[in-house]
């Protein structure tokens, strides 16, 4: 097979753009037309991948049990090829047909090398196996299956690929139900199957391979729009699907292994993107001629009498994160608990380049009436608005509206608005906005929740989470100046889920917004959103580096040739918990590190 010339560049944009269904089939197309055997490609390398989750877990191929859920489609016949190649090396095979037919020349590859093949629609005709039998006779193929599946070694799952429309129905909906139960994974599990973090081998139920997407993601929205089956790894073609990569759906996926068709993406508008190798050009390193001035001033209202602490994690977070010098306000005895913590911070007004507002500041529910920080955040905010003065609120430098300032947003403000709610704040947010919408919704359907927010109020939104997602204007591209990129952070820990994170997030987003060059941001609302979404990477590389973890929501996937075997596969360390204040010390290094990743 033909060896893959592919530049840095290529590998870094294979690894961390995501493309819709159709761009993957529009990329295809022209290796098809040259006859490269794209089919045999992604089965040789999921036989192989089979055979390493195996052997990883104790089982040689030829001692194991395999059962191959396969669909219809030419997701189905990748599937009987790689099943096909495992009996040929002496696994002992099961095929269990969801759909009315099967890739026929794939089927007689599994035929022939001794796989057994279980029909269950009584409609399908598929040739060598037995039709026509009833609807009895279906229900008992279906528990025969799911009995053979459950007690197999590896389960691959081949029902369907980017052909996916809509819910998994029908037998494949019905197949995945039984053996999500059999299998005794609950909902809870599969959330907690995040990317790269949950080592492989579960409680005696069989390991799960999916043959490019898992069946029953979204393919396209990153969402699980219904019963899927999620996988310990899935196996992907020629590029990331955006199900890899956007939250829930990237959750059902294990670990990712991508190999390498060879697609052209040069120049092809991703669906979504990871920030990672962007992270450093929205770094500014200090210069020969700097004063502290010139390396950004952050501004902060943040803290309250309440939470004084956030105060304190904020400033101090905006302090360690590049910049020459931060301005608290607020209480008189908060300020004084941030400067007694921070002596470098100054307590007084002044020219700020980036403003920080809300972290530990109560929302309208939770304040009393004349609340000195809400006063003095709705007042900024006001100049802002968009329908008040438009001139005015495109001159304003660039802000983070945190947490309790969230509810005092204008209706209509410029891109430089970084919002940075969690996934009740932004609930709360689309409530504001006249959009019936709860915590669940947001869960359930992230992007589309936060592209809202974004739409109704022109602000750049990051929407907190495993997988922080980041919605601003997308990059142009020349003749498609409506592309809706998404940007994702994944870089956090499940460690960095602790009281003041959030702070510290918000005072690492105005340190990065206010190292900006003075005016870049105000007219540029795509270099903004590459900015927020630098800072929530930082954010979660520094809460790595705390917990000494390499496990966290999203890592770019493993990168495999057709050509090459694959290479050994390390589970991330643990790491153990963290308090928000180690997130900030670590944040130095955080910076060092996402400088050198992009060397
Ligand atoms: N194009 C190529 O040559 C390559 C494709 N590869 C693999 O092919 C799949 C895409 O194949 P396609 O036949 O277009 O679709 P699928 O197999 O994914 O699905 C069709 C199959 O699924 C049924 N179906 C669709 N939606 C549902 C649903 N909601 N519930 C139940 N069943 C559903 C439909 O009826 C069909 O039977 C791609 O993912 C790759 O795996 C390889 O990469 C090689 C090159
Ligand atoms: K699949």
């Amino acid at each position: 097979m033909r060896m893959i010339q592919r530049s840095e560049k290529r590998a870094q944009d294979l690894r961390n753009r995501a493309f819709s269904a159709e761009t993957v089939r529009g990329m295809e197309h022209p290796l098809l037309e040259r006859g490269v055997p794209l089919m045999r490609m992604a089965a040789q390398t999921t036989a192989q991948e089979a055979i390493r989750l195996l052997e990883k877990n104790g089982i040689h191929v030829n001692e194991a049990n395999v059962v191959l859920l396969a669909g219809a489609g030419n997701n189905g016949g990748d599937g009987l090829y790689a099943a096909a190649a495992l009996a040929g090396r002496g696994a002992t095979l099961t095929v269990i047909a969801v759909g009315k037919s099967l890739h026929s020349s794939a089927l007689l590859a599994c035929m022939q090398a001794g796989g057994k093949v279980l029909v269950l629609d009584p409609e399908s005709r598929i040739p060598g196996t037995s039709n026509g039998f009833g609807l009895g006779e279906a229900g008992e193929r279906l528990e025969a299956a799911l009995d053979i599946a459950i007690e197999s070694d590896l389960v691959i799952d081949a029902m369907t690929g980017i052909g996916a429309r809509g819910p998994l129905r029908g037998l494949p909906a019905t197949l995945a139900q039984g053996f999500m139960k059999r299998a005794g994974r609950t909902d809870q599990e599969n959330d907690d199957h995040t990317n790269g973090t949950v080592p492989t081998g579960h409680s005696g139920a069989p390991l799960v391979l999916a043959v490019d997407t898992p069946s029953g993601v979204g393919v396209d929205d990153g969402t699980l729009p219904g019963i899927h089956v999620p996988a310990d790894v899935t196996m992907t073609f020629g590029a990331l699907k955006p199900c890899a990569m956007l939250p829930p759906a990237s959750y059902a996926c294990g670990k990712v292994i991508l190999v390498d068709f060879g697609f052209d993406i040069d120049g092809v508008t991703p669906a979504c993107e990871s920030i990672g190798p962007h992270v450093s050009s929205a770094i500014r390193l200090p210069r020969a001629k700097d004063a502290k001035y010139s390396r950004g001033v952050v501004g902060l209202i943040t803290g309250s009498a309440r939470f004084p602490g956030a105060a304190v994690l904020s400033s101090k977070a905006a302090a360690r994160a590049n910049v020459g010098m931060i301005r608290y306000l607020g209480p008189a005895a908060v300020a004084g608990s941030v400067v007694s913590a921070l002596p470098e911070a100054v307590a007084a007004k002044g020219h700020v380049q980036a403003w920080v507002v809300g972290s530990g500041v109560p929302d309208a529910q939770h304040a009393q009436a004349a609340d000195e920080q809400r006063t003095a955040i709705r007042s900024l905010l006001g100049n802002y608005d968009l329908g008040r003065d438009a001139d005015r609120a495109m001159n304003m430098p660039p802000i983070c509206v945190d947490a309790g300032a969230l509810d005092l947003l204008p209706r209509h403000v410029p891109g430089h608005v970084v919002l940075t709610p969690h996934a009740g704040e932004l609930a709360s947010l689309l409530r504001r906005l006249d959009e019936d919408t709860t915590r669940e919704t947001v869960e359930d359907s992230p992007i589309d929740c936060a592209a809202r927010v974004h739409d109704l109020t022109g602000a750049t939104v990051l929407l907190k989470g495993a997988v922080t997602a980041v919605l601003g204007a997308a990059p142009r591209q020349t003749g498609d100046d409506h592309t809706t990129t998404v940007r994702i952070c994944g870089s956090g820990p499940a460690w960095l889920a602790t009281a003041g994170s959030g702070d510290v997030l918000a005072g690492i987003m105005g340190a990065l917004l206010a190292q900006q060059d003075e005016g870049s941001l105000q007219h540029d609302p795509e270099k903004v959103a590459l900015t927020a979404a630098s800072a929530a990477y930082i954010h979660g590389l520094a809460g790595q580096i705390a917990s000494g973890t390499t496990a966290c929501g999203w890592q770019p996937p493993f990168l495999m040739d057709p050509a090459e075997s694959i290479l050994t596969l390390d589970d991330p360390h643990a790491g153990h918990p963290i308090i928000a204040s180690d997130i900030v010390e670590a944040i130095p290094e955080a910076f060092e590190r996402a400088m050198e990743q992009a060397r």
